[in-house]
């Protein structure tokens, strides 16, 4: 179990990066961490990993409390693993030289053969004796990540890991990889903007909105009964309606939340919008359309002209 208890943290006097932050993680569980931009989750990855102290609470893995650099000649927890968004690889070796850089010497056959298992999981390995810095940045980044797990750390930190990657190998590459940590019974916290990462490849969602955490929940509970705005927003494109804009809810003063999937056209629905701009997304549109000045986002089967009005209602709501 990683316990986060009340941890507060500033990099500089009087501007809190993160407050009063506390969940705790089976061990085993792959946890997306999500949150606009710049709201602490890097942070949060160091703090947990021990690479800064904290100004108030407490982080445990299993029963050892993880300590900042106050505390330890060499920063960062033995048994966890952090991968920043910087790689941190050596460019002047191999990328076989660079991930077998964590492994142990003493057993050569061994070595090889887990440097060829974790270049395989990466698909990189016809890059085995390639210099890394002839490598492009998605390249990089499937090399930094089989270093991160070579040597098999019961925590895993994730700082956006697959931002470089093309969508074609990131599929796979996701696959594979948390296939394998699910196998090792590998704890992972990915720290991401990727809604795929966010639902389909973690059991556990924390939300971080400026330095709190403001949901946490499984990503499907998270996606299908959004606390706010904010929290639905992070799955993609969300609009917030007058609920008595639709039938049977006329008298309903509150707000609802719609994913443009649940918007379907109907002519006959009195919530009427006039189309502004179209996207095609392969399977669908992605129409954005105006109410009263409000922006509304449906999808449709079929593209609109822009200018156009159309009725909406919602068809499939949680
Ligand atoms: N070394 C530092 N010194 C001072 N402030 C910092 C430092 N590192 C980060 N910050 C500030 O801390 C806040 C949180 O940054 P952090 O990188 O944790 O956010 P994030 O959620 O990971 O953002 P992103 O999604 O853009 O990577 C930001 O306001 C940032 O400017």
């Amino acid at each position: 179990m990683l316990k986060v208890q009340n941890v507060s943290f500033s990099y500089l006097k009087n501007t809190p990066i993160l407050k009063h932050v506390s969940f705790e993680i089976p061990k085993g569980t792959h946890v997306s961490l999500i949150g606009e931009s710049g709201c602490g989750k890097s942070t949060l990855l160091k703090l947990i990993y021990g690479l800064h102290d904290l100004n108030a609470g407490e982080i445990f893995w299993k029963d050892s409390q993880v300590l900042g650099p106050a505390y330890n000649l060499v920063p960062g927890h033995d048994r966890m693993k952090y991968l920043a968004q910087d790689f941190g690889l050596m460019p002047y070796i191999t990328v076989a030289e660079n991930i077998g850089s964590y492994l142990s010497n003493f057993f050569p056959e061994e070595k090889t053969a887990r440097t060829a298992e974790l270049l395989a999981m990466v698909e990189m390995s016809a890059f085995a004796n390639v210099k890394a810095k002839l490598l492009s940045g998605g390249q990089l980044q499937r090399v930094a990540l089989a270093k991160a797990i070579a040597r098999e750390p019961e925590v895993l930190l994730l700082d956006e890991p697959f931002s470089q990657i093309d969508n074609f190998r990131k599929n796979t590459l996701r696959r594979n990889l948390f296939a394998y940590l699910k196998k090792k019974n590998i704890t992972c916290i990915v720290a991401t903007h990727d809604r795929t990462d966010a639902l389909s490849f973690a059991n556990m969602t924390l939300v971080l909105k400026q330095g709190q955490l403001v949901a946490q929940g499984t990503p499907k509970d998270l996606y299908k009964h959004p606390t706010n705005k904010y929290v639905a927003s992070l799955f993609g494109e969300v609009n917030e309606l007058p609920a008595s804009a639709f039938p049977n809810m006329e008298t309903t003063q509150e707000t609802i939340l719609v994913y443009p999937h649940q918007l379907k056209v109907d002519e006959t629905s009195d919530f009427k919008v006039t189309v502004q701009q179209s996207y095609f997304k392969g399977s669908h549109y992605l129409i954005s359309a105006k109410h009263k000045g409000t922006e509304v986002f449906f999808e449709s089967l079929v593209d609109f002209e822009i200018g156009v009005m159309v009725g909406l209602k919602v068809f499939q709501i949680n």
